[in-house]
Order: C-alpha cells, then structure tokens, then sequence
C-alpha cells in the first residue's frame, strides 16, 4: 500500500476512492479499520469511519486506529479524508483529528485543503465558495447536522485546534511547486488552509506535497498523487449486478432534494416521516414487501426541507431523530438484501454510512463513476452493487443514472 486515507464518512470514502482508482492506483474501501491485512495488490486503502459527528475523543481514537492499520500495510502517506464543504462543529473534529494524526505521524506542518473543483468547491483567500455563493449562504448552513454559518476555514479550524492556523494564498498557489514547497516548509508547527481554484491547483498541491506523511483533505487533493508513485491514470473494470433495486435518501441537502423530487414523478415513492419514525410506527415488514412488489426501483425517504427537519428536531432533538431515522435505513438495507434486493442508492454519508453497517459490508470494489465523487461500488463477498451519493453530488437525474450504471457492464 502507498496511500492510506482516513475518511471521517461513507460517501467522503467513497469519492475520494474512485479519485484514486481512477489516478490508476487499485483501491479498497474498507468499512471500519479491518482484522486482516490488505491484499497485496491494493496501492491505495481507504478506511471509512463514521466519525465526522462522533464526539472528538471518539473520532481522535478511530481515526488513530485506522491510522495505525495503514501504517502496519506499508501506507507511506495518509490523508484524513474531510467533506468538501468542511462538515464540522465549532466542537470539533476536523482540527482535533487532525493534531493527533499529525503527532502519530510526526509531522509539524500539515496541509489542509477540501477543494473539489469538479463539484463546484473552491477555496480563495482562504473563504470555502460552493459554486458562486460562500459555503455559509449555499445551503449548508442548513445542514441537519454540521451547519455552516463561516465561510473564513481559517476561522472555522482554529476554533478546533490549539495549533496556529496559516494560509497558502493562490498566488503561491499558481506559482507553481517550488512556491507551495516553500509555503509549506518552516520549523514553527501549524496547519496551513491551501487555496485552490482549478484541478491544476490541486495537481500543484499534490506534486509539493510528495514525501509528506500527512494532509487534510477533500478527494479534489488526489488528483495530483499516484503520480508522486509514479502511477498514471487508468479505466476502471465493471461487472454490474442486475436484481430488483431501491433508492433509500436520509439526506436532507439541496442537490438531493431536487433529486428526490424528480425521482418521484418517474418511480413509486414513499416520505419516511420523522415523527412517525421516532414513535416507531413503522413496519419493516411492511416497507419491505411494498419494495419487492414495485416494477421500477422505489424510493424511500425521509430528505425534507430545513423548515420541517427544524420542527423535528425541536421535538426530538437534533441526535435522537437523525439517530432514529438512520437506524430504519440500516434495518430496511438489511432486510432487503436478504429479500434479494441487488442494487441500493444510498443518498447522504450518515445515511449511507448507516446502510453499510446494517449490511454488515467489510469491504467495497470500487468502480467507474457515476457522477463527479460517486462509483459504483460491488460488496466484497455478496452479490449487490451499491451507490453511496454524498447529499450534493449528482445531477438532478442522479438515481435513475446510478441504477442503470449498477446494472451494466462496463
Ligand atoms: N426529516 C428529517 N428530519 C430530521 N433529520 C433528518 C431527516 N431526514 C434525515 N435526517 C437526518 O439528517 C442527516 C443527514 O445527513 P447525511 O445522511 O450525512 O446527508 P448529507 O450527505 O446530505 O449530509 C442524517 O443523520 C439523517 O438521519
Ligand atoms: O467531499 C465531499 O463533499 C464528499 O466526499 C463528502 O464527504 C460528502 O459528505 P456528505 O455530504 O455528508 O455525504
């Protein structure tokens, strides 16, 4: 193994998984930190924790974990893996996971830039932008539950580390190599937010980041380091897995939304309700044989607007009904791959990262891509084809796209 990465959730593992595998590397994601070791092929190992809302002490010891197992298969860099748009609290855990890697690691200066271009994600001056509109006015500071309301990362990380927090300006940047090698070298410790506009920036980035052990990144950040190994992209084989298929969304972001809309006007659909879920007044075996029954994938969800995820949690509280919602997800995944359910689109990472657990999945394939930071993923040793949709990836007719791409072959 060359790269490991600690990816704090499912979908995070995922995207940057396929960036790896499509820079040429054979990559596994792992679900959790695995007993045995990598094969021997495998060049770039991504562990996905559940971390990203964990509580920091929680997060710290996973990612530790996860850490120390790509170390033991020959891992001779690692990335911890953050969202895009820099999901986190002012309580953590981005800064905290990242001190700690770093000591494991022993390294002083560590570089930190979530940008991914390709879905619309661009760092200047510091400020994160979604798109044109800065990530605290892009829908974000709606999120059920990391709500982003600072688009300064040098803000929002120095509210999660006791070390300094600097700042590569693209300038540096579009220097070229030497500029962000000199950027980033100096004796004094501290954590440095990259500015990062084009793919070429990220390239730039990656190539001056050959030989260190340790960065804080979006998947945006790989594009630039199997060529560090020498490695140089390739296409990614595909057997799909043809079956009954379902779409099950948790995730309440503004891509998904348009997404679940659309879907329902092609499929039968069915809302979860957020205080029918937490009363339990659902019958899993009910859901379950409405699934099996429908000629077209159906859709399951409980992705809602911010107005009425707010009046929910009010209710129940912001960890029980998120706790309750995705705990159904994981039950119903279950239950429908033993009912010979083979393709599952999974929209949101809690959610997705939920799905995986119920299906009790060790480690995923990785295939070609869907959308920008979404493949097709096949579960080792079981007979189902997976899509783990972070909540703002995909175009607007993203599950009728994933649930064809799951059933080809490529
Ligand atoms: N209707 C709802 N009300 C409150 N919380 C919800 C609702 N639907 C989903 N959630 C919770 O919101 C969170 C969405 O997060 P996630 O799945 O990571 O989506 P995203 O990828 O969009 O961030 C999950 O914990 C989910 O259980
Ligand atoms: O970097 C990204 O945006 C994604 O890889 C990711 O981490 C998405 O998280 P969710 O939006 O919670 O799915």
């Amino acid at each position: 193994m060359k790269i490991g990465v600690v990816a704090d959730d499912f979908t995070g593992a995922s995207d940057i998984a396929l960036t790896l595998a499509e820079g040429g590397m054979p990559t596994v994601q792992y679900v959790g930190v695995p007993k045995q070791a990598a094969g021997p092929d495998v060049q770039a190992g991504v562990v996905a924790l559940k971390s990203r809302t964990a509580p920091v002490n929680e997060a710290i010891s996973q990612s530790l974990h996860a850490c120390d197992w790509l170390l033991e298969q020959g891992a001779e860099q690692i990335i911890f893996k953050v969202c895009s748009t820099f999901d986190s609290t002012d309580a953590g855990n981005i800064g905290q996971v990242t001190e700690a890697l770093a000591e494991r690691l022993g390294e002083d200066r560590v570089v930190v830039c979530p940008a991914f271009p390709e879905n619309g994600r661009s760092i200047y001056q510091g400020y994160l932008f979604v798109k044109d509109q800065l990530l605290s006015e892009s829908g974000m500071q709606n999120h059920p539950l990391t709500p982003m309301t600072d688009p300064d990362l040098r803000r929002v990380l120095a509210r999660q580390t006791q070390w300094p927090v600097e700042h590569i300006p693209l300038s540096a940047v579009m220097s070229g190599v030497d500029s962000v090698a000199e950027a980033i070298a100096g004796d004094q410790r501290c954590m440095l937010i990259a500015d990062a506009v084009r793919d070429e920036d990220l390239v730039t980035l990656g190539r001056a980041l050959k030989g260190r052990r340790l960065m804080t990144a979006g998947s945006g950040l790989a594009l630039g380091l199997p060529a560090n190994f020498g490695i140089a992209p390739s296409d990614i084989p595909w057997v799909g897995s043809n079956g009954a298929g379902v779409v099950l969304s948790g995730s309440c972001s503004i891509a998904t939304r348009e997404q679940v809309a659309n879907y329902r006007r092609v499929a039968p659909a069915q809302e979860l309700d957020a205080d029918e879920v937490v009363a339990g007044n659902y019958s899993l075996q009910a859901l379950v044989e409405w699934v099996l029954k429908q000629e077209v994938p159906p859709l399951l969800f409980s992705s809602a607007d911010p107005d009425v995820v707010k009046a929910a949690q009010a209710k129940h509280g912001r960890q029980a009904v998120a706790s309750a919602i995705e705990e159904l997800f994981a039950n119903l995944a279950a239950a429908l791959s033993q009912s010979g359910v083979r393709r599952i689109v999974v929209a949101g990472g809690e959610t997705s990262g939920a799905v995986v657990s119920g299906l009790g999945v060790s480690g995923l394939e990785i295939g070609p891509r869907i959308a920008a930071g979404v493949p097709a993923l096949k579960v080792v040793g079981q007979p189902l084809a997976l899509a783990l949709k972070s909540g703002n990836f995909g175009g607007p007719d993203f599950f009728v796209e994933a649930l064809e791409r799951l059933g080809n072959a490529s």
